[in-house]
């Protein structure tokens, strides 16, 4: 009986029930997503057009340039595709550029940049420098088992300003940041500044992966927590 090839390089067939997650690819970090969904069980897949996000349970905005996305956006059509998907409750991770395009509001942002919105937050843009590698730190992050998180702030936003229903989920806790908010999680959006995806941890992505798979199963959305312990 011939046997499915394994179709995520980990050695074994994507399960008949692993979450399809696809990662906006118009620019950024999207190989790293990639990988790091891969090695968390899902089905990890490139969206660029509207038929490809239609086929995905959850989608990654990567870790970029906001600006860069934003235009590239409208350019593949994918503007009021992805706007309705994330408003109709498709689970979303964004990480830095994509907790900036998950914001409703941002300061600092540049002429005529536009986001996806969807997350009742302000962002700072660039908040923590405008250096490669701009500040780093273990956090605690809640709803990520086993221990601290490797933050990696690179050019990243913070969130300035997190709605009622906005759970926050880590803040910086030391240095010139020290309090800042920097992973958040409201209804099916889950953003952190920093890029759990350049680390080799996949522990953010697994929780992010949980989400995904609880809303396939049609489970009622939930507390961060709860929606991981599932
Ligand atoms: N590493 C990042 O994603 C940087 C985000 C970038 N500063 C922006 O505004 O989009």
């Amino acid at each position: 009986m011939p046997v499915a090839a394994p179709r995520d390089g980990s050695g074994r067939a994507a399960g008949a029930g692993a979450p399809v997650v696809g990662v906006l690819a118009m620019q950024g970090d999207v190989r790293e997503h990639l990988a790091a969904l891969r090695a968390c069980g899902a089905e990890a897949v490139l969206v660029r057009r509207p038929a490809e996000l239609a086929a995905v349970d959850g989608i990654v905005l990567p870790g970029g340039e906001s600006t860069a996305i934003d235009r590239l956006l409208t350019a593949f059509g994918m503007r009021e595709p992805l706007r309705e998907a994330l408003a109709g409750g498709l689970p979303a991770y964004g990480s830095c550029a994509g907790m900036i395009l998950l914001a409703d509001r941002v300061a600092d942002a540049a002429p005529g940049q536009r986001t996806l919105g969807g997350l009742d937050v302000l962002v700072r843009r660039n908040a923590f420098g405008r250096q490669v590698v701009s500040w780093e730190e273990d956090l605690a992050v809640t709803g990520v088992e086993g221990g601290p998180v490797r933050a990696v702030f690179i050019r990243a936003p913070w969130v300035e300003e997190a709605g009622d229903g906005v759970e926050v989920l880590a803040r910086v806790g030391s240095g010139p940041a020290a309090g800042r908010i920097v992973a958040v999680r409201h209804e099916n959006l889950l953003a952190t500044s920093f890029h759990p995806e350049i680390t080799g941890d996949p522990r953010v992505h697994r929780a992010f992966v949980r989400m995904v798979a609880a809303r396939k199963r049609g489970a009622a959305p939930s507390g961060f927590q709860t929606a991981h312990a599932s």
